[in-house]
């Protein structure tokens, strides 16, 4: 049996009355999860202004604007709304990029009720939904000097259209040769503890006096372009996503001898004497953590260089004659600016109305959101996605676009 629509933005427009003495401003959707009505959109009539939220609360009948996590849609001209699960609400952005369109926004899930008591206020967290699932990240840790950076160099000069780096975010100076945006993001303390505390890091730490951060945006763009993700961490750093985040390949790389990191780092000459010695004492914890943590999956000796490369190739499953599946960028889909949502059992109907140069068509995208993955502070992957095109003379025929 199917259900009626949930909601219909076009019925908000005109002034329509909401029933909380809130005067529409015409994008608002209005979606019920318990005694909550969360408001979205209307926080501004300008056409690319960002989502506004709000909650009404019917047992105090007061009116909250909570805390809001993630990433948000990037332009907002209007969309349809649908609750999900009773903890999320599914939404379509209305003329937006194939590649920004469907989104979650949620309010009851495990990841929002955990924000709801680190906050002490009401939560909300967005995530962007893609098709596909993403392979596993690599984490790739290891003492300062011990060729962390070498290997991953190798590793994305043979194969980039397969890895991409997650570049992280640090308060530390960059080198000579380093770029803004691709070695790091160097950033001032302030703002990345800002950020930090908005719940913008995957996992950050304190390393030789400085601090650096995975921000779940880098990740998750890596994610999106269909390349696997490469993250250069320390082991703070690994330790934190082992224990909060996502499946990963966990990889330690250990020198041969102590004498052999100091000479790498002492010919590579990035670093002043007083720096050398600092990176030279926390190398000794960190191998020692390395080795007995339980954290990595695979340990790696690199001594001789194209040696330690083959190795860890073979353990990415690129060794021998493997073959290189490269897989495609994730699909979205593209809905109009006349668009609406509907449910039916665990699928989503979003009901496109479009108008080509004689032939009126109606075009239904079906999304099959059965099998999701992931969600805030991420992305939330596994979309399932078929258009079905109705002409006039009935059912035309389906696509299947994942
Ligand atoms: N936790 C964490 N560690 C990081 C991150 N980015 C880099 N690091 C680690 O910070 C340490 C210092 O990195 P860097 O200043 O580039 O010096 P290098 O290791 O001597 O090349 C290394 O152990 C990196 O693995 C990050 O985003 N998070
Ligand atoms: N197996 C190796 N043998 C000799 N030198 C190496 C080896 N691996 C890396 N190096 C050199 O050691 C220095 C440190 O390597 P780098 O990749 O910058 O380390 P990390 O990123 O772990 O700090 C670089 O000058 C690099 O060319």
């Amino acid at each position: 049996m199917g259900e009626a629509p949930a909601f219909f933005v076009d019925n908000l427009q005109n002034g329509f009355s909401n029933g909380f003495g809130l005067k529409s401003k015409g994008f608002e959707t209005f979606t019920d999860v318990g005694d909550k009505t969360f408001v979205i959109g209307g926080a501004n009539s300008d056409s690319t202004s960002s989502v506004g939220i709000q909650i009404y609360d019917k047992s105090t009948g007061k009116w909250v604007i909570p805390t809001v996590l993630g990433t948000k849609p990037k332009t907002y001209k209007g969309h349809s709304a649908i609750l999900l699960n009773e903890d999320r609400i599914m939404i379509s952005i209305r003329g937006s990029t194939p590649d920004d369109c469907i989104w979650f926004l949620e309010v009851d899930t495990e990841y929002v009720k955990e924000q709801k008591k680190d906050f002490g206020t009401e939560v909300v967290a967005w995530s962007k939904g893609v098709t596909g699932v993403a392979e596993k990240p690599v984490v790739i840790s290891g003492p300062s000097g011990v060729g962390k950076g070498t290997l991953i160099n190798m590793l994305m000069k043979e194969f980039p259209s397969m890895f991409g780096f997650s570049v992280s975010h640090t308060t530390r100076a960059p080198r000579g040769m380093e770029k803004n945006g691709v070695h790091y993001h160097f950033t001032e303390r302030n703002v990345m503890e800002n950020d930090i505390k908005h719940g913008k890091f995957l996992e950050f730490a304190s390393v030789h006096g400085n601090l650096y951060g995975t921000s779940i945006e880098a990740v998750e763009a890596v994610a999106d372009s269909g390349k696997r993700c490469i993250l250069d961490i320390d082991v703070q750093g690994a330790r934190s996503v082992r224990a909060n985040y996502l499946d990963a390949v966990f990889i330690f790389i250990c020198p041969p001898s102590m004498r052999e990191l100091e000479e790498r780092l002492r010919a590579r000459g990035t670093e002043t004497e007083e720096q050398i010695l600092k990176r030279l004492r926390n190398a000794e914890a960190e191998i020692e953590q390395g080795k007995s943590s339980g954290i990595f999956d695979y340990i790696l000796y690199n001594d001789n260089l194209e040696e330690c490369y083959e190795n860890l190739m073979e353990l990415l499953g690129l060794g021998g004659s493997a073959p290189i599946n490269q897989k495609p960028a994730s699909k979205v889909i593209d809905p109009p600016s006349n668009h609406s949502v509907s449910k039916i059992n665990n699928k989503m109907v979003i009901n496109c109305e479009t108008k080509e140069v004689g032939n009126e068509a109606k075009n239904l995208i079906i999304l099959d959101v059965s099998s999701l993955k992931g969600g805030a502070p991420g992305r939330t992957r596994g979309l399932n996605i078929h258009a079905i095109d109705l002409f006039s003379d009935g059912l035309n025929g389906i696509h299947e676009l994942s």
